[in-house]
């Protein structure tokens, strides 16, 4: 079935807790097709913001929207978005009674709690109580409950927090899906290396305020060329210096020639394994840096606003 396409939007959104500017103008908007990541370090308003777009949280100021209203006034809420926030589970519910609460408050087919147990990979622990999860079966239990309505627009709250390297690989590919079939997909993290393989585009904030927005190739655009990181197989032969000496003899940038690792730029990595063939040097390691995006992720939330520590107090003044 063909879905429906609902934008979120955030516009000039502000909230206070007491002292605390919780979130500060911030404008953006999730578009439907894509998956858009929302990113910044813990405490930058990301989990304000997430439950103001759900009506949980009442700005101070700004709107959001879905679908150009905002939550509180769409006709079936619970069937327009699913979201992972508010996700609580009673310890001694099974995760299929959990599911078929939430399915009866929201007036879905008894069916639907199958189908989406099936699809994430919890069917096998649904008569278990949640009680006994791990923090990744809590993580697809939640998922699970988003999506039992159906939503055009799924908005999901750290959802890779506690999922083990296959847990990752299998909620990329979700996500990846759900935007195919044309949902709009919003979760947020605090690390970009999490979920730099899922999402098209990226909202970043820092301390309430928005640090950027745009597509994840804007955003790795600013950060130049790639570092391939090579390591020779014998680390003690003095072929580490030999094969730094060759790589910028063909014309590479190279780092730490003397650590077990280079960090090598100039050069795409084929050309770096060229270069070591050549002077029949074996590598243990060679690999794409893939901290380019973070660091330019971390350059852009990095407290730049915060004052300086103060100098510690010295007795007798100054020196
Ligand atoms: N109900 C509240 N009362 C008081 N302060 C709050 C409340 N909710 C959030 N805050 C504060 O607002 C700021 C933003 O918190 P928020 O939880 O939105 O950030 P976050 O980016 O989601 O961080 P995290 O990833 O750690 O959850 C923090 O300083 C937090 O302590």
């Amino acid at each position: 079935m063909a879905q429906q396409a609902i934008r979120v939007e955030v516009s000039e959104l502000s909230k206070r807790f007491g002292a605390v500017q919780a979130v500060r103008g911030l404008s953006f908007a999730a578009e439907p097709g894509r998956v858009t990541g929302f990113l910044g370090p813990n405490g930058s308003g990301k989990t304000t913001t997430l439950s103001m777009v759900l009506g949980l949280t009442r700005p101070d100021h700004g709107t959001a929207t879905i679908g150009g209203v905002p939550y509180a006034a769409l006709e079936r809420p619970a069937l327009t978005v699913g979201s992972s926030l508010s996700a609580d589970f009673h310890p001694a519910h099974t995760g299929r009674a959990h599911l078929d609460i939430v399915r009866r408050a929201i007036g879905v087919p008894r069916s639907a709690v199958d189908e989406k147990l099936e699809l994430v990979g919890l069917a096998d622990a649904a008569d278990r109580k949640t009680g006994g999860y791990s923090l990744g079966m809590r993580q697809r239990l939640a998922l699970a409950a988003a999506l039992l309505g159906d939503p055009g627009v799924v908005l999901l709250d750290e959802p890779i927090n506690g999922l083990d390297p296959e847990g990752i690989r299998w909620i990329r590919l979700l996500l990846r899906h759900l935007a195919g079939e044309g949902k709009t997909v919003l979760l947020s993290s605090h690390l970009l290396s999490e979920v730099q393989q899922t999402v098209d585009d990226v909202v970043v904030i820092r301390r309430g305020e928005l640090a950027f927005t745009g597509t994840l190739a804007e955003l790795q655009r600013g950060t130049g060329e790639r570092t391939v990181l090579v390591g020779v197989a014998r680390p003690d032969s003095g072929e580490q210096p030999e094969l730094a000496r060759a790589l910028q003899a063909a014309g590479a940038q190279v780092h730490g020639a003397r650590g077990s690792t280079m960090r090598v730029t100039g050069l795409d990595p084929a050309a770096v394994g060229l270069v070591a063939l050549g002077a029949a040097i074996p590598l243990a390691h060679l690999s794409v840096e893939q901290s380019e995006l973070e660091q330019s992720f971390l350059e852009l939330v990095e407290d730049r606003g915060a004052e300086p520590p103060a100098a510690p107090a010295t007795e007798g003044g100054a020196a």
